[in-house]
């Protein structure tokens, strides 16, 4: 038995929800280009959940479950109001959907019904607890979700308390459908690991959430953020850059397990990221990543990961970095769950092997003899 470090090139489940092929990502067999221009994050949730685009009637209704299930028990919302100040956005996550858990009668109800019921409000769900946290911790009570709009539109309507500008809107709407699935990430591998044993759906997604907060997954979008502030200048960008670089220092938003020659989904955060610096009349962050990017990319051949130019977009969406990773986890719920459910059809115990290096044949010392 021979160990691979990380599972790199280890195909360890089957799936039809998402596929990385020669470096094109699609979603149930759809481009992700032709996702990001046309599709809406409501679209895409259903396309992962069922395996095809929704009609009009599946579309409004999905969205009206959304809009149903969306508010949290106040019992969940008293109990963010005792966090600790300062409390770490993904840790309070991790808990809240934890919480959720406590407060659903279905919770552990393995039906296939419940499951996708379980599975909408989750994916309805954790955008009313962002923002709540987000508010909560700047002393404002939190504001319940609207009915009948996108999650994009209530996740920014419940973060402001302000009805959202349309061009922040699809902006977010985009970085979700971006967002949504990425086949057998490290997250979505925990969480199909944690409901393989046949515990519930919350579990699964409180496990996933814990794996998405790392900066080498999901973390790094914060990290990205960390760094263009620490950096504070396009002049500052080289010096800076190659310091790293010379140091051996991982660059955050650059690499990826997968893709060797770059991320498909970047080019297009980087557009927005663009658009919105020129609708901001602030090309400053642009520029910065685009410069941090030509330093990375020539001399190490290194390409952006979705991680990268998302931080400068939510920052001109004037959202607070620590709040990155929980918007990359409201959108990557609808893969977690699509996966967990897939994991449910045709279920096994996932527990692969290790490869012992460990020394032999020791046997077992008394405490007064030990040295
Ligand atoms: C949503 C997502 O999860 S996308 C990924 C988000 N994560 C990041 O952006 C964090 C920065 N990137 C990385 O740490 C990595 O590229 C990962 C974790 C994404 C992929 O990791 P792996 O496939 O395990 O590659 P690994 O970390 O072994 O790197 C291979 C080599 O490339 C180098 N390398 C990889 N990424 C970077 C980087 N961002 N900056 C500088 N060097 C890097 C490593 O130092 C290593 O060099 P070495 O062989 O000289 O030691
Ligand atoms: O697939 C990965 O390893 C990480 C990633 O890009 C994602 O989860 O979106």
């Amino acid at each position: 038995m021979t160990a691979t470090k990380g599972l790199e090139g280890i195909v360890a489940a089957k799936s039809s929800i998402s596929s990385i092929i020669d470096g094109v990502l699609t979603y149930q067999g759809i481009n992700i280009d032709e996702l990001a221009e046309k599709a809406s994050f409501e679209e895409v949730i259903y396309l992962l959940w069922n395996g095809k685009l929704p009609t009009q009637s599946e579309l409004d209704k999905l969205i009206s479950q959304l809009g149903e299930y969306a508010a949290v028990p106040n019992e969940v919302i008293d109990g963010l109001r005792l966090y600790p100040q300062g409390a770490n956005s993904m840790a309070s996550l991790r808990t809240l959907v934890s919480s959720l858990a406590l407060y659903d009668e279905e919770a552990n109800d393995m039906s296939k019904e419940a499951n996708y019921r379980k599975a909408i409000k989750l994916q309805a769900q954790l955008p009313t607890v962002v923002a709540a946290f987000a508010r909560l911790r700047e002393g404002k009570e939190p504001i319940a979700p609207k009915k009948g709009v996108g999650v994009a539109h209530n996740f920014l309507y419940m973060l402001t308390g302000e009805e959202p500008a349309q061009v922040a809107v699809e902006a977010m709407d985009k970085a979700l459908v971006l967002h949504a699935d990425h086949e057998l990430n490290a997250s979505t591998f925990a969480a199909r690991v944690t409901v393989a044993t046949l515990s519930d759906i919350y579990s699964g997604v409180t496990s996933a959430i814990g794996a998405l907060k790392g900066p080498l997954h999901g973390g790094a979008n914060e990290a990205v953020m960390v760094m263009l502030d620490e950096i504070g200048s396009l002049a500052n960008v080289e010096p800076y850059i190659q310091n790293k670089l010379d140091n051996k220092v991982k660059i955050m938003g650059f690499g990826h397990r997968v893709y060797k020659h770059g991320d498909p989904r970047a080019k297009h955060l980087m557009q927005m990221s663009r658009q919105l610096g020129e609708l901001k009349g602030d090309m400053k962050l642009y520029e910065m990543s685009v410069k941090i990017e030509e330093l990375v990319t020539g001399q190490k051949g290194l390409k952006p990961n979705v991680d990268f130019y998302s931080a400068s977009c939510y920052t001109m969406l004037g959202i607070p970095r620590d709040l990155f990773t929980p918007i990359f986890a409201i959108s990557r719920v609808s893969g977690w769950t699509a996966h967990i459910l897939e994991q449910f059809e045709d279920n096994r115990l996932i527990r692969p092997r290790a490869e012992y290096v460990g020394p032999a044949d020791q046997h077992y010392v008394p405490v007064s003899e030990r040295g």
